[in-house]
């Protein structure tokens, strides 16, 4: 299980300071696998090295019951210097393998890697693309109780994210999974649960379907008020003149009627439909941005 509590995080840049994540509160339950859903910029990555302990909150706390993996893929503290079996050995010795272990995980990294000799080389010499399969191995070799996984470090060709995904399969049930993925299939295979970033805020969701389809439906929003005004006051006066807009086609369905002229009433109910349906639209809109403040 781990408690993530009143957590705030925010970066002092050129930008300004908003709030990334703003007094944000849940409880990932033990052996569930999770996806972080939300726009670019949402802060899913930030949220993730927080998890991971990567990171340090201006507020608040991660609360970890279990032992918690860096992110998978992550190879900033390899050593250009060294070999991927000496990188292998050191971070094998400083997570207390004693010595079989030790050679177990290097067995298993080089299995998993699939370099061949360059195992041997130093990893200087080394394409990205080989440097995270040996991090992805690394982080896989140890029995972690969660793994944490973001694709901009978990990169890697087809066949060999298919391998990943494979043995990330094989451990569920013993180990789960916090992931961010722009691939909403890769989210589906892996994740049962969902939580959606939006505005500093964080939504949780039991079905990662559920969590997909509440961020599909914002998105869809968005696309459709793109053309109505997007700051509240603008909002507000919009409103105002459908109101204004419906209520003249609302009287003029009136003097239709009472003159009971057949096609200017069909004219006029026509009318007071779409009003009405511009009214509604801009009730929405104001209610959207809003939201946004
Ligand atoms: N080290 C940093 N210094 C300053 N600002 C940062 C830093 N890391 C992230 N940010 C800012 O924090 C916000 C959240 O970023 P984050 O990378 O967590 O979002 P994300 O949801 O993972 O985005 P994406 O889907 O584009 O990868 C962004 O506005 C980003 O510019």
């Amino acid at each position: 299980m781990i408690e993530i509590k009143h957590l705030y995080k925010r970066y002092h840049n050129h930008h300004g300071s908003n709030w990334v994540l703003k007094d944000v509160n849940f409880t990932i339950p033990m052996g569930v696998s999770v996806g972080l859903i939300g726009a670019n910029g949402a802060g899913k990555s930030t949220l993730l090295r927080l998890i991971a302990g990567m990171d340090t909150p201006e507020r608040g706390e991660v609360i970890r019951h279990s032992r918690v993996s860096w992110p998978v893929g992550l190879s900033g503290g390899m050593q250009g210097n060294m070999t991927g079996r000496q990188n292998v050995k050191f971070v094998a010795r400083v997570q207390g393998s004693d010595p079989d272990e030790v050679k177990r995980v290097i067995k298993f990294v080089e299995e998993f890697a699939e370099i061949g000799p360059a195992f041997d080389e130093p990893i200087r010499t080394y394409s990205s693309g080989m440097k995270s399969r040996i991090s992805f191995g690394l982080s896989l070799a140890f029995d972690f109780d969660v793994y944490i996984s973001d694709e901009a470090t978990a990169v890697g060709d087809r066949a060999f994210k298919a391998k990943a995904k494979a043995l990330f399969e094989s451990k569920t049930g013993q180990a789960s999974l916090i992931m961010v993925s722009h691939s909403e299939g890769i989210l589906k295979d892996l994740c049962q649960a969902g939580v959606y970033l939006k505005k500093g805020n964080v939504f949780w969701y039991d079905d990662i379907n559920d969590a997909i389809a509440a961020y599909h439906s914002d998105v869809d929003q968005k696309k459709r008020h793109a053309d109505l005004p997007s700051d509240v006051v603008g909002a507000r006066k919009y409103l105002q003149a459908c109101h204004a807009d419906l209520k003249a086609a609302q009287e003029a369905l009136t003097d239709a009627k009472e003159q009971a002229d057949q096609k200017a009433l069909a004219a006029a109910k026509k009318a007071v439909q779409e009003a009405s349906k511009r009214a509604k639209e801009a009730r929405a809109n104001l209610e959207l941005r809003q939201s946004e403040r």
